[in-house]
């Protein structure tokens, strides 16, 4: 944790869009910063992630500021659904960024754990991750060097011009994404581009290791 608190850009409730744990309700709390793009539009030509979909700088989205560590956890709790009749659905967080292990912490993700939550994330994995989370997705980018090694699930926006599935293909995960790269930018649509699906999906068709993920909450229209 900075030295005042997490600084979170926003943090909201909705179906997790992607990967193998797609349509699952989950409390998604977006922490500000990358270490792979300084998130202004005039610094993307410049940076080592260059397609980035999300706005990531500031605390000013919904829900967004700066937390310690239990008013962190309360938020999140307080986003949940408190229903009395479900016992069988656990509470789901979902840690996202911007890069998330710029600020997550063993203890932030055991507080979490404490209060009933199943920890996520979805990382760019070229920081170490805290190793008491319970399911890591890593995404892999450009030039950028991988630390996370093992994970979960590998997840990778594709194509993208100089990071090819088979260089990845040696990280240990349980199941392999492939991510249609979706618009971004100045236009940001939030379209997943019609040719990167077709290519994506002739990619899953020859390499059938690898799966198709869609950002289902784009197609939904939920966040
Ligand atoms: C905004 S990132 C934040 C987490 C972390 N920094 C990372 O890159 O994994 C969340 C997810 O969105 C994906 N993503 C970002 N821009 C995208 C785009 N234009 N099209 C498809 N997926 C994108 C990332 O690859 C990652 O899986
Ligand atoms: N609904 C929804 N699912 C997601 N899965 C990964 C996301 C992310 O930006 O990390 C994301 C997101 O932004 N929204
Ligand atoms: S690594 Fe993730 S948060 Fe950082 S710029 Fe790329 S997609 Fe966005
Ligand atoms: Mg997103």
């Amino acid at each position: 944790m900075a030295k005042s608190g997490f600084n979170v850009k926003e943090a909201f409730y909705t179906l997790q869009g992607e990967g193998a744990r797609a349509g699952r309700a989950s409390v998604f709390i977006r922490f500000s910063k990358c270490n792979l793009w300084n998130g202004k539009e005039s610094g993307r030509g410049a940076a080592v992630c260059q397609f980035c979909d999300t706005d990531i700088v500031g605390t000013d989205g919904q829900n967004g500021g700066t937390y310690n560590q239990q008013a962190l956890v309360e938020l999140a709790l307080s986003l949940w659904p408190q229903l009395t009749d479900d016992t069988k659905s656990k509470p789901y967080v979902v840690f996202t960024g911007g890069e998330p292990a710029l600020q997550l912490t063993e203890s932030l993700v055991s507080d979490f754990q404490q209060a009933g939550f199943e920890c996520a994330v979805e990382s760019n994995g070229t920081l170490p991750l805290p190793t008491n989370l319970d399911w890591v997705c890593i995404s892999p980018k450009g030039t950028s060097e991988i630390v996370v090694k093992q994970c979960d699930e590998l997840k990778l926006v594709y194509p993208q011009v100089d990071l090819s599935p088979d260089a990845v293909s040696g990280i240990s995960a349980s199941y392999f994404y492939l991510s249609p790269m979706a618009d971004y930018g100045e236009q940001n649509s939030g379209m997943i581009i019609r040719e990167n699906m077709q290519a994506a999906t002739q990619y899953c068709l020859d390499h059938p290791q690898w799966r198709m993920s869609l950002q289902t909450h784009k197609l939904l229209g939920i966040d």
